[in-house]
């Protein structure tokens, strides 16, 4: 009996360690995809507002470490808006198509248009247009390149043209709509050409060759970027979609184990009870013995029986555990690929990070642009250098954050005091450039007062301290016989008069 005994408490230990093991590996596991999750959501941020909020209470759901199953909802909810998306994309591609095939009908019915050009329009639409699918946001864009096209075709096409006619009001029109679109870097040279072009050169002839160019390279731009956009969205839904499988079979799985177990552990239970009141009535050892032996050798069944069901529960937990890894690894990876790619997308589309107004590069880029167009055509172009008045101290006093945060809210606010076709940007450090095209310096002085008293209005609170921030501004309008240089110097001299004068001002240099 003794042996009897020890054998039965070595199985109970035995299944009590085995339990222990499986529910280890099932916290491991659950930590594992509770942590993949939030990075996940955390990747995806910033693509669909509805997709973000269902990915953020996902989040929130994970960090109060809830049970598996009350995840299963959110996770369906998510693949519902990853669905939506998809519908999002199939119905820009809708409109698009449309937006091309209306195109097309126009210039069936264009007259006087020589066949080369239409040709070279003919291929435009139904071979490079035709196969794109564009995302949300290019649609627009898209549409009024074409609109303009077919602009330049009517002006190309009226009576009164020659081939060497002008248009500058269509050339800067053009020249505006290429600034608003942003490119992959491996085609900034060409863009920087078109740009250099259009701004030189404004007969229709070459209007028309250089916009077929851009809505080109626009085009292939927009199926790369919708691709791996699109792709990067499917992969994420398939992957949502298995774990949830996976999630739910895991559930569905430990729910009938566990009633198994509770089955075993009524039986082991009863007969243990049974046990006990047949030993109180047992009239002689001989009876014990048969009796206790007997139930031990049913009890050591039942608690074999026990052991197998748990271990293949935690061989099966393990293996659709593994199933899980295996997606979330491939998944993980495609996050931080499709991450950097939008980072450095970022990068090539020259805004700056912190204050997200277009960076150094984007000005100097810009500003070569403007010059360009001001030696040709003469027009009024204000270019004025703002500095925030004191701004080391507010980084002492109040910690590189405040200083941050200083520089976010200045930046909104020059933002919105701008008008459209002035261009702004974070020139470094606390200091912005704006350019005023079509401004000459002696009307722009109203509207930079006002800009230095918005900035001033702002109400800065650091530790609970009130703080008045201002801003000095020098201004000067291009001249001629000037480089970028020394009109930019002019600039810098006029600021350098504001912060001497005692700062929180605007002045001017002829
Ligand atoms: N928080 C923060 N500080 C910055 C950033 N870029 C530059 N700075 C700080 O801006 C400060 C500029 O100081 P200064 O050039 O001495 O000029 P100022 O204190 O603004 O004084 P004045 O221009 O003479 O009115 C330096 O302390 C820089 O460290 C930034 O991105 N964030």
């Amino acid at each position: 009996m003794t042996d009897k005994t020890a054998l039965l408490e070595k199985k109970l230990s035995q299944a009590i360690s085995a339990r222990k093991a499986l529910e280890e590996a099932k916290k491991t596991q659950v930590t594992m995809l509770c942590d993949f999750a939030s990075k996940l959501s955390f990747g995806c941020r910033g693509q669909d507002v509805a997709l973000d909020n269902q990915l953020a209470k996902f989040r929130s759901a994970l960090s109060k470490g809830v049970e598996l199953e009350q995840l299963t909802p959110v996770i369906e909810n998510a693949i519902v808006q990853l669905k939506q998306q998809e519908n999002i994309f199939e119905s820009n591609e809708r409109a698009l198509k449309s937006h091309i095939q209306g195109a097309g009908k126009q210039l069936q019915k264009l007259k006087g248009l020589p066949d080369d050009t239409r040709r070279k329009l003919r291929h435009l639409l139904d071979h490079e247009l035709g196969n794109i699918k564009a995302n949300v946001d290019y649609v627009p864009l898209l549409d009024k390149l074409l609109q303009f096209y077919m602009q330049t075709l009517q002006a190309k096409a009226a009576p009164q043209m020659s081939s060497s006619s002008t248009n500058p009001e269509l050339a800067l029109e053009l020249l505006a709509l290429t600034n608003e679109l942003v490119f992959e870097e491996d085609v900034s040279e060409q863009i920087k050409q078109i740009k250099h072009n259009l701004s030189s050169d404004d007969s229709v002839d070459s209007l028309l060759e250089n916009s077929v160019n851009i809505i080109r390279i626009f085009a292939k731009s927009i199926a790369r970027e919708r691709q791996s956009a699109q792709g990067f969205l499917v992969s994420l839904n398939q992957t949502l979609e298995e774990l949830h499988k996976s999630i739910v079979e895991t559930t569905n799985q430990s729910k009938s184990v566990n009633q198994e177990v509770s089955a075993l552990n009524k039986r082991i239970e009863e007969k243990i009870t049974k046990l006990n009141v047949e030993t109180q009535q047992a009239t002689s050892i001989s009876e014990l013995k048969q009796l206790v032996d007997n139930e031990l050798k049913e009890l050591s069944k039942d608690l074999i029986e026990r052991e197998n069901i748990e271990r293949k529960d935690k061989e099966t937990l393990l293996q659709s555990f593994d199933k899980i890894n295996d997606r979330i690894n491939v998944l993980e990876s495609k996050v931080t690929n499709y991450k950097k790619r939008l980072n450095e997308q970022k990068f090539k589309s020259l805004l700056d990070g912190l204050t997200k107004l277009p960076n150094r590069a984007a000005f100097d880029d810009r500003y070569n642009q403007e010059f360009h167009l001001f030696e040709v055509h003469s027009n009024d172009v204000t270019l004025v250098v703002i500095d925030v008045d004191h701004f080391k101290s507010i980084n002492d006093k109040y910690g590189h954050s405040a200083g941050d945060k200083t520089l976010q809210v200045i930046a909104r606010a020059l933002k919105k005091s701008i008008r459209k076709a002035d261009f702004i940007a974070r020139y470094g450090g606390e200091e912005f450039v704006l350019l005023m095209p079509g401004m000459p310096l002696s009307a722009a002085k109203a509207p930079l007062e006002k800009i230095r008293a918005t900035v001033k209005a702002i109400p800065f609170k650091f530790k609970e301290t009130e703080v008045q921030i201002t801003i000095s501004l020098g201004a000067t309008q291009l001249k001629a016989g000037d480089t970028t240089l020394t009109a930019f110097d002019r600039a810098d001299n006029a600021l350098y008069d504001a912060k001497n004068s005692g700062r929180d001002r605007l002045c001017l240099r002829e």
